[in-house]
């Protein structure tokens, strides 16, 4: 199965780069000045700078070039994704299509797998998720992520393809708790960072990972997921990553927040849109969850970090 990967931010070059020791793949950059650079310097300097593209990574902007190959690997951002697959409709027409976002579309609520759905129902989706940052994938060390996709053949045969020497692939058939598992610990990892960078201590950032826990696995279950799929590689997995390490862009958000400090705004944070989405879903579905609403107010300066946290504290008293 060949593969082409569709995205040359700092994911969609890891993927290509673990995926190339395995044989050709394609790497597709949506500008051409972006795709000429990276061919020079066999590097992609401005995202994923200090690792070198194998001889076996081609790299295009050209789209018809990029889907010769059947199975696609679209590495964008969560709120890109919909205007990727509109734009490209034609091409990326009856394609094996693995999202590989993390993250809710803010105008409709919806995961990665149920924008392709909605948006290529020609095509056979699947999502590629789990705790990986892209440096580490790309220097060549270990990780598992979870291998996502409701037609479990397709499955089978997209975790022996995609499966590399330092990315172990787990199977499952649960694309629903796969997609929230990776869309809703980057909310609770924009808590945690606000916590650490306020100095109110790693206790605090334990009960906040738990209960976040629990807010990811009430969204999660009233949607339709299976729960072992949140304690798996995709939620409790991710999360821990996610909540604990400086390498995480939405954990460094919330460090920025805690701290009162500014934050780039070209960096890709899932965590910020989805973090909206999941709590105007929730007011929809009548859910409650606080930590969320509390990392919205925080984002909006509605709310102060001191403030959050009495509110968080002040709740009445409940069973765990
Ligand atoms: N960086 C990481 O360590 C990891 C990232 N992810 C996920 O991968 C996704 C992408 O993240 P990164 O690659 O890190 O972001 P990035 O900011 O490094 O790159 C995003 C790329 O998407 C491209 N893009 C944006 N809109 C586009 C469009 N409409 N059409 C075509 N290309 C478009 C940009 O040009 C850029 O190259 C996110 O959902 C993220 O959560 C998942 C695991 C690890
Ligand atoms: O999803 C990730 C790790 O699994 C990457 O985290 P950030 O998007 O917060 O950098």
């Amino acid at each position: 199965m060949s593969v082409s990967v569709i995205g040359a931010g700092a994911f969609g070059t890891a993927l290509a780069i673990s995926l190339a020791g395995r044989g050709p793949v394609c790497l597709w950059a949506r500008s051409k000045d972006h795709a000429k650079a990276m061919q020079a310097a066999r590097e992609n300097i401005s995202r994923l700078p200090g690792h070198a593209l194998p001889e076996t990574l081609s790299v295009t902007a050209d789209m018809g070039v990029a889907t010769e190959n059947h199975t696609l690997l679209l590495a964008v951002p969560m709120q890109n994704l919909r205007d990727l697959l509109i734009e490209h409709a034609g091409a990326l027409a009856g394609k094996t299509l693995v999202a590989c976002c993390k993250g809710i579309e803010l105008s409709t609520g919806l995961g990665p797998v149920e924008v392709i759905r909605q948006t290529r129902p020609d095509a056979r989706p699947a999502l590629l998720t789990g705790p990986s940052f892209a440096h580490d994938i790309a220097a060549g060390l270990p990780t598992a992520l979870t291998l996502a996709c409701a037609d479990a053949d397709l499955g089978k045969a997209l975790q022996q393809s995609l499966n590399t020497a330092n990315l172990r692939l787990y199977r499952s058939t649960d694309t629903t708790g796969a997609e929230l598992g990776g869309a809703l610990k980057n909310v609770i990892a924009i808590a945690c960072g606000a916590v650490i960078g306020a100095g109110l201590g790693e206790s605090a950032r334990a009960a906040l990972m738990t209960r976040g826990y629990a807010e990811m696995q009430r969204m999660a279950l009233a949607l339709g997921a299976r729960a072992e799929t949140l304690a798996g590689l995709s939620g409790f997995g991710d999360l821990a990553l996610t909540c604990t390490s400086e390498g995480s862009r939405n954990y460094r958000l919330g460090l920025s927040l805690g701290r009162g400090g500014g934050f780039d705004p070209d960096v890709t944070v899932e965590g910020a849109a989805t973090a909206r989405a999941v709590a105007t879903k929730a007011r929809q579905m009548q859910l409650d969850m606080p930590i969320t609403a509390c990392v919205v107010a925080l984002l909006d300066g509605k709310l102060t970090l001191d403030a959050a946290m009495t509110a968080l504290l002040t709740r009445p008293l409940k069973e765990e």
